[in-house]
């Protein structure tokens, strides 16, 4: 039996197999796990469990110091990508070594995460090339946690985003702790729009610094001729408030309300692949590596 549910930013079907568990099945077939490997609902921040409270200390640090001063200090400085030289595989390797502390459905290293979205899409959009490459360096910005990169504090690398500039929306996640951050008193930034105006466009929108702005400029700068709808979902992915909880529309224009259908196709996989089953790196790397070659310089600057 096929059952549609209606949910705020998907229609997804649910299938029963023989009236056993209910599965959740995407456009393509990929089965979404009703559990994450801890034995949680995905992104579930209250539940209690080892990682709980890391991840809300995690989050009060950041909600404390993203301030619109400090992303516009961080984008200038970071803009310049006079650190490192290196081609993209070269920084998939690099994650390797990178775990994520405000992850509460993860603990593996990134590098596993990077293929398990991509090979995830790939089996339902065979077609989408681009999107196979951009599922495995979205979150390669996470290399900012390393020493040749600043070695910047996890507060300042992961985590979901949000406008700095304007009233922080109740649904980010551990919305409290924003009453510890100097922007939420200034009048200049506290109110619905702040610096903005109606229907600015994200691109005017500065987010909280992190991962997704960081490997957006490198893509850029560097002349990726990924799509747009591919350099968006880079520079949003971790933007939940906008592509979960339908916050920040007014700040939207055109162009983003297109390239928000691609993101939230793409958030089921970033989210839901997020497992233990590990990919088999040296199978799959010829097929990235030959995806690295159409959209990318050999070197790139970081
Ligand atoms: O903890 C995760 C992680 O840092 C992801 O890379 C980011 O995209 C998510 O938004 C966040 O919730
Ligand atoms: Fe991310
Ligand atoms: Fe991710």
């Amino acid at each position: 039996m096929t059952i549609l549910i209606h949910q705020p930013d998907v229609v997804a079907e649910v299938e029963e197999k023989n009236g056993a568990e209910e599965e959740l099945v995407l456009d393509g077939g990929f089965v979404v796990p009703n559990i994450n490997s801890f034995g949680q609902t995905f992104r579930d921040y209250e539940a209690e469990g080892d990682r709980q409270p890391g991840v809300e200390n995690f989050y009060k640090t950041n909600h404390i110091h993203q301030t619109y001063d400090f992303v516009k200090r961080m984008r200038q400085e970071y803009g310049q990508l006079n650190r490192v030289e290196m081609s993209i595989w070269e920084c998939c390797e690099l994650l390797n070594d990178v775990v994520d502390e405000s992850d509460p459905d993860l603990d593996e290293p990134q590098i596993e995460h990077l293929l398990q979205t991509a090979e995830a899409i790939r089996k339902d959009y065979p077609d989408e090339d681009w999107l196979h490459l951009t599922g495995l360096i979205h979150d390669l910005g996470k290399v900012l946690l390393l020493p040749s990169f600043g070695e910047l504090p996890q507060w300042a690398v992961v985590g979901d985003t949000y406008p700095v500039g304007c009233a922080f929306d109740e649904s980010i996640v551990h919305h409290k702790y924003f009453k510890e951050n100097p922007d939420y008193y200034n009048p200049d930034y506290n109110t619905k729009y702040g610096a903005y105006s109606p229907g600015c466009g994200l691109d005017s929108v500065m987010m909280s610094w992190g991962h997704d702005d960081y490997m957006y400029l490198v893509a850029k700068e560097n002349k990726t001729t990924l799509p747009s709808a591919a350099l968006f979902i880079i520079r949003y992915h971790s933007f939940y408030a906008l592509h979960r909880a339908e916050a920040y529309k007014h700040l939207m224009n055109e162009q983003d309300v297109e390239d928000l259908k691609w993101l939230q196709v793409f958030n089921k996989y970033d989210l839901y692949s997020k497992s233990k089953v590990r990919i088999d790196v040296e199978k799959v790397k010829p097929y990235y590596l030959s995806l690295i070659e159409k959209y990318f310089p050999a070197k790139l600057k970081w």
